[in-house]
């Protein structure tokens, strides 16, 4: 093969996978749209999303600013050469990254270092097969931190919440596999895709979870209890109501793929690997040359998901009969501000915002500020930056990240400096909650993945602090407009996050009784 054709089409891979939804990804969001009901909070998420895959598109960014573990799965037939091919994607990586197409994403598990360009111990992971045929198969899949987090895996026989006793039986898998999905909430940017690896060991379990991932998502299981279950959890995950960004709502779940291996007797694992919307994962045939013959997974005609429907938030709402209320806020911002908003309540948001995530947090908890943080916004966010020859920063990406991460900080670091709003998505628990309350500060959610709607919403970088912990983790002062979000914890003790997860717990239990006997 030739070297700089194989590294062209590893370049062209990483950026296809990271600003273009594949074809079947958008099928499957595009019937979720179909399914939910005009007007309501997940209707508008759903829209937000769409907006971005387009943006995305359009702009040759990234769909998410979080880029993931990238994980490459290469075939070659015997005889090929699968050192040239790893060199070709490093410098493929690093090139991708300098052209912020990929956030720099790898961190030394114990210093903290960010090592800028992607590459480091681990990273990325790059598995090759050997095939009896006669051409390269490579493919890739960019999975984000956030859904990372809410993969689970569960050892039969178990006693799971709402759903009693999981056997070492076909049942008993199903019962996981339901668990897992609740589990999840809206903190792995649902609607999700998941992944189940029935049997193997702890690590070859979830490996084979996450290979199913590499499915198509309109496939067929060939076997035929898998078959059955697949279409079971499809049939029945919706009807737990978490939704869009565990919003409410009818679409939990886009996709599940089961695979089956052997195990040993005394191990009965179930894998669940869960990727969230932004399901970001194509593949490419090489020919002989290392150039790109053909892509995967994008059979069928492209789908625009932004045709047909465009509704604003507030309209969205008032369609729905409940005009919400909808606030201005610029910091810095009084109590009595905060005290005025409710659940529900719609946030549009002008002036300054600082991104902080864990190492701020953890560092706050611990140092002082190096900004004067009373009144302000903490959005929690590890954008993708990139600096012009003038040295000034642009942002390329810019969603929010999830919020739960933060919690066993948030409360005390927000009565410490005087902040009075925090950013995320996911929500957080109890600790922020009875903080908020005592304090006087809201929680809001943004649309998770939302990336490139919200980098459009960044009208200035006006400075960065703690520039030591990398690109993702530093404080960047952003300057702001029209960023929208939606109040889903307030300082009066609601939480939206823990209604819906006590509402899905309980149309959990409906699913208790055996199916599969
Ligand atoms: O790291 C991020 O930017 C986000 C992460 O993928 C998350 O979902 O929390
Ligand atoms: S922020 Fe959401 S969409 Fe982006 S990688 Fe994390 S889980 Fe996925």
């Amino acid at each position: 093969m030739n070297k700089e054709t194989l590294q062209q089409s590893m370049y062209d891979l990483i950026v296809e996978t990271s600003t273009n939804l594949p074809k079947d990804v958008r099928r499957a969001i595009r019937s979720a749209k179909e399914r939910e009901n005009a007007g309501t909070r997940a209707a508008m998420s759903l829209d937000t999303i769409s907006n971005n895959v387009k943006m995305a598109d359009d702009n040759v960014s990234p769909i998410c600013q979080d880029t993931g573990l990238p994980t490459f799965k290469i075939k070659t037939p015997v005889g090929v050469n699968q050192l040239e091919i790893k060199d070709a994607i490093y410098a493929a990586m690093v090139q991708a990254t300098k052209d912020g197409k990929l956030r720099p994403n790898s961190v030394d598990s114990l210093t903290g270092a960010n090592s800028g360009d992607n590459l480091g111990l681990g990273t990325p992971v790059i598995k090759f097969e050997q095939w009896e045929k006669d051409y390269v198969d490579a493919r890739l899949i960019l999975k984000g931190g956030g859904c990372e987090n809410k993969n689970i895996q569960y050892s039969l026989p178990c006693e799971l919440e709402g759903l009693g006793r999981a056997g070492r039986d076909l049942d008993g898998i199903r019962k996981c596999v339901m668990h897992s999905v609740y589990q999840a909430q809206g903190q792995g940017c649902s609607a999700g895709f998941i992944g189940v690896g029935i049997g193997g060991d702890r690590s070859s379990g979830y490996d084979l979870a996450k290979a199913q991932l590499f499915r198509s998502v309109d496939d067929v299981n060939p076997n035929e209890d898998l078959r059955k279950l697949e279409e079971y959890v499809m049939d029945n995950a919706n009807e737990l109501g978490i939704g869009t960004m565990g919003f409410g709502g009818e679409t939990t779940l886009l996709g599940c793929k089961v695979g089956v291996m052997n195990r040993i007797p005394a191990s009965f694992f179930v894998s669940v690997a869960y990727n969230c919307w932004a399901f970001r994962r194509l593949g490419v045939k090489l020919d002989a040359e290392g150039g790109i013959a053909e892509w995967f997974y994008q059979e069928g005609e492209k789908i625009d998901l932004t045709q047909g429907s465009e509704i604003e938030l507030e309209t969205a709402a008032a369609d729905a009969g409940e005009a919400p209320n909808v606030v201005t806020l610029q910091a810095p911002i009084t109590e009595e501000q905060i005290r005025e908003l409710k659940v529900g309540d719609v946030v549009k948001i002008n002036g300054r915002m600082y991104t902080g995530r864990d190492a701020i947090h953890k560092y706050l908890s611990d140092n002082d500020a190096p900004v004067d943080l009373d009144g302000q916004i903490i959005y929690h966010c590890g954008p993708v930056m990139l600096k012009d020859d003038e040295g000034n920063w642009h942002v390329k990406a810019a969603g929010p990240t999830t919020s739960i991460r933060e919690e066993p900080y948030q409360g005390d670091i927000m009565k410490r400096f005087g902040i009075r709003a925090v950013i995320g998505k996911g929500g957080m628990g109890p600790k922020t909650l009875a903080a908020l309350k005592e304090h006087g500060g809201v929680y809001l959610n943004a649309i998770g993945g939302a990336a490139q709607y919200y980098a459009d919403c960044i009208k200035g970088v006006d400075g960065v602090d703690l520039m030591q912990f990398g690109i993702p983790e530093a404080m960047w002062h952003l300057s702001v407009e029209g960023f929208t979000a939606v109040v889903t914890m307030d300082s009066h003790g609601n939480s939206l996050h823990e209604e819906v997860d006590k509402s899905s717990l309980e149309k959990l239990a409906q699913f208790k009784e055996p199916v599969f006997k």
